[in-house]
């Protein structure tokens, strides 16, 4: 395995820039941690766009829709137009929609939040769940009953998970087999406010342990679902684009499955030691502590 190119130097990012003409960007992680964009950030993505560079911001966050993304990018006062973001709730509407031609009669039982309903709205797909089954009231069991409409259960990140929506979530998988079970993402964790939290991966575990059951499909990085939605919106020369990230075994991954360079930026989840220990597993072409030190280009 090929030993990362650490960049260092002015000159590093100057001859590292003028390598691709495309950078897809990871966003929790890379670009911010919640709310808070991470420093040098906004200094970063202008450059590119003044040095005639195509970004694509690519998240596996499915909290929001893309328009919702688009808003947030505004209110931070960064250039992103919507059909640049790729968030995991619109290729899952994307691809329930259009590979999948989830039949029109069904719906999909929801673990998650507004972008995944927004988004499956958008493409016309009905659903239940979410925020229905937000309310904090003692379960009844009589009210969780089979029912052969609901065609999928779909998990995302849901802050507001309960006992009660992997019930029934459980109850549409156990009682029927031809349910689908699909995950937006399966990050295991979610970087934010300079630490990690549990991420979609773990949310649905307790589903996975009960049924004995892995889901059918994940649609976000590392899987190809993210990018066969992105190539088939934008040509991509693999050569002259690389893949941006925080998590080896997401951003990184499905940078290498896509054929792209590939840079770690030490702001989220993977850490310096988990690219130079020997034989590790995931490794990226390049690596740098934070994309904000690329803004030293600013100056
Ligand atoms: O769903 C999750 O676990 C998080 O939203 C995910 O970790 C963040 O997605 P990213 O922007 O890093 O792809």
């Amino acid at each position: 395995m090929p030993t990362p190119i650490k960049l260092s130097s002015r000159k590093d990012y100057e001859s590292f820039l003028e390598k691709f003409d495309t950078f897809l960007l990871d966003c929790d992680g890379v670009l911010w941690h919640g709310n808070t964009l991470l420093p040098g950030v906004r200094e970063v993505l202008a450059l590119l766009r003044q040095k005639g560079k195509r970004l694509i911001f690519v998240t596996n966050n499915s909290a929001k829709s893309r328009a919702s993304y688009s808003l947030k990018f505004k209110k931070l006062n960064i250039e992103a137009n919507e059909n640049e973001i790729f968030g995991s709730a619109y290729i899952t509407a994307y691809y329930l929609k259009n590979i999948l031609k989830f039949p029109k009669e069904k719906k999909i039982y929801v673990i998650g939040e507004s972008g995944i309903t927004e988004e499956l709205d958008l493409e016309g797909i009905r659903f239940c769940g979410s925020s229905e089954d937000n309310d904090g009231n003692d379960i009844d069991f009589n009210n969780i009953y089979p029912d052969p409409t609901v065609g999928a259960v779909l998990c995302g990140l849901d802050t507001r998970i309960n006992y009660k929506k992997i019930a029934k979530a459980f109850n549409y998988l156990y009682s029927n087999p031809d349910c689908l079970f699909l995950l937006t993402n399966d990050d295991s964790t979610i970087p934010y406010n300079g630490t990690l939290y549990p991420g979609t991966g773990s949310l649905v575990a307790p589903l996975i342990k009960s049924l004995n059951r892995n889901p059918d499909a994940v649609m976000g990085k590392p899987n190809k679902p993210m990018m066969d939605c992105i190539t088939n919106e934008f040509q991509l020369d693999v050569e002259r684009t690389c893949m941006i990230g925080d998590r080896l075994d997401t951003d990184i991954q499905f940078g290498i499955n896509g054929k792209l360079k590939t840079l770690l930026v030490l702001t989220g989840v993977s850490k310096e030691h988990d690219i130079l220990i020997e034989n590790a597993p995931i490794v990226p072409d390049y690596y740098l502590p934070s994309l904000g030190d690329l803004s030293e280009l600013c100056k």
